[in-house]
């Protein structure tokens, strides 16, 4: 597996649907699902009756972490095109007879049959498209709507098929893409009902179809009116103008309207829990290429940071078999119930198929923080203690944590299965400041991923 190296930039909407640049009016909403974070009101809401300001800078800087992860908005596939209307105009085309010669019974020009009206041209679809580079869903609350082109009317199709010929349906619309991370799972709002999983770099989900092309067809022609009338048969009479001229067209229909509701689990093998300035970003600092920022204060870390393993040899640019490690926001007591962060970042643990715990070394109770951990864990989702774990004692190069390394050891081995769920595979003494015990504890996740690997 492998990711890329988290960068706090939005991905483009690389959509192909018109109106790219428009912000959506009401976007920015704060999305359902309600999160806690209940002292940070003010911000939201407070800014909507703000004038003009890009619902992007609404969110605010601060309050990213509250919206990364989910998202709901409406999809509509484009309207299909109209049917052409029989506007009487189109005549017969004199041209010049290339067979002509003089002396032999050959008109000098003859006459071509007017062009046929044209049907209209289906609709965009609209698609959800996973996007490596992309690591949020953020960008989805700078636009609520996502409307797919328009099909090409009837009257357009020789234009819109970029030729001189004249076409007899206007061709297909182009289709919307919309760019979203590894990781997301797609729902319907109102019923919740799963409509994708996706987590491959280009996997593909149609989430609102473009609507039909409008027919055209002329009614003094008997074949043809057979044919015709049979297909308009398929829509409601008020879908069908006659003119003047009597003439059977239909209006494009309408492109499918979806709301949904998108929610992102980032795509790891294992990750970083322990409680807030404990040194989880330093570590993945320490093992990775990543670059999460570092602090000596709680919550430093507000979304879920990636990196990909390093290799002995470093050897590996694609990143082929590596593994991918997420840092995660610190848990606190109550974190199951949404204290701090809570909850908003647990659901990130879903898939990874291992953890490791970190623990200050140099802190008053490591022990007792371990615990809570393990209890924050068990109380989120019981399987979460199930799954194998490494444990990392970290700060080791602060002198009064080196000195009861062998006290912690023992107490970690007296904990019970009641209390930490399964005990660790593996107790690590390390500085992640320093890099002590840091070879040795990537061996040992090395390990560990590799016997889940041949579990599977
Ligand atoms: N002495 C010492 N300090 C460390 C070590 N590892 C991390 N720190 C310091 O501990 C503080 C917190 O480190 P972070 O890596 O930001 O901790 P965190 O667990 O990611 O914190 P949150 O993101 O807030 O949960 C920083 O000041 C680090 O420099 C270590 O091995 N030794
Ligand atoms: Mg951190």
């Amino acid at each position: 597996m492998r990711a890329s190296m988290r960068a706090l930039t939005s991905c483009a909407a690389s959509s192909s649907g018109r109106g790219g640049g428009r912000g959506a009016s009401k976007g920015g909403r704060r999305p359902s699902g309600g999160r806690g974070g209940g002292g940070r009101g003010g911000g939201v809401d407070g800014r909507r009756s703000g004038k003009k300001e890009s619902d992007a800078r609404a969110i605010g800087e601060k309050e990213k972490h509250l919206y990364f992860d989910e998202a709901a908005i409406v999809v509509v596939g484009g309207a299909g095109g109209d049917g052409e209307g029989w506007t009487g105009q189109a005549k017969p085309k004199v041209v010049k007879n290339f067979k002509y010669q003089w002396g032999r019974n050959l008109k000098k020009y003859i006459e071509l049959p007017a062009a046929e009206p044209a049907d209209g041209g289906r609709g965009g679809n609209v698609y959800l498209r996973v996007d490596r580079t992309c690591d949020s869903l953020l960008h989805l609350h700078e636009r609520k709507t996502w409307r797919a082109k328009k099909g090409y009317h009837g009257s357009a199709a020789d234009y819109a098929a970029g030729g001189r010929e004249r076409h007899r349906v206007a061709p297909d619309q182009e289709h919307m893409y919309i760019p979203v991370p590894p990781g997301t799972v797609v729902r319907r709002k109102r019923t919740g009902e799963l409509l994708g999983d996706m987590t491959k770099h280009g996997q593909t989900l149609l989430v609102a179809e473009g609507g039909g092309g409008g027919f055209a067809a002329r009614r003094q022609q008997k074949q043809v009116n057979r044919r015709r009338n049979a297909k308009a048969e398929d829509f409601e009479a008020s879908d069908i103008a006659i003119d003047t001229a009597s003439l059977v067209s239909s209006a494009g229909e309408a492109g499918e309207e979806l709301s949904i509701e998108l929610l992102m689990r980032v795509v790891a093998d294992c990750g970083l829990v322990g409680l807030p300035n404990v040194g989880k970003s330093s570590l993945l600092k320490a093992v990775t290429r990543a670059s999460p920022e570092i602090a000596n204060y709680a919550f430093t870390t507000l979304m879920p940071n990636l990196g990909v393993i390093k290799t002995e040899d470093d050897l590996a640019p694609t990143g082929e078999s590596s593994t991918v490690m997420a840092d995660l926001p610190g848990l606190i007591q109550g974190a199951h119930k949404g204290l701090g962060l809570g909850r908003a970042f647990l659901r990130h643990l879903r898939r990874t198929r291992a953890m490791v715990c970190v623990v200050d070394a140099s802190g008053q109770d490591p022990l007792n923080d371990y615990v809570v951990v393990r209890q924050e864990l068990k109380l989120y989702n019981p399987e979460y203690v199930q799954r194998p774990h490494i444990l990392v004692l970290n700060k080791m190069d602060i002198e009064w944590a080196a000195l009861r390394t062998d006290e912690l050891m023992q107490g970690v081995e007296a904990l019970n299965e009641d209390m930490i769920g399964v005990p660790p595979v593996a107790v690590l003494p390390i500085s992640a400041k320093e890099g002590t015990g840091v070879p040795e504890f990537m061996e040992a996740l090395e390990q560990l991923m590799k016997e889940e690997d041949a579990r599977r």
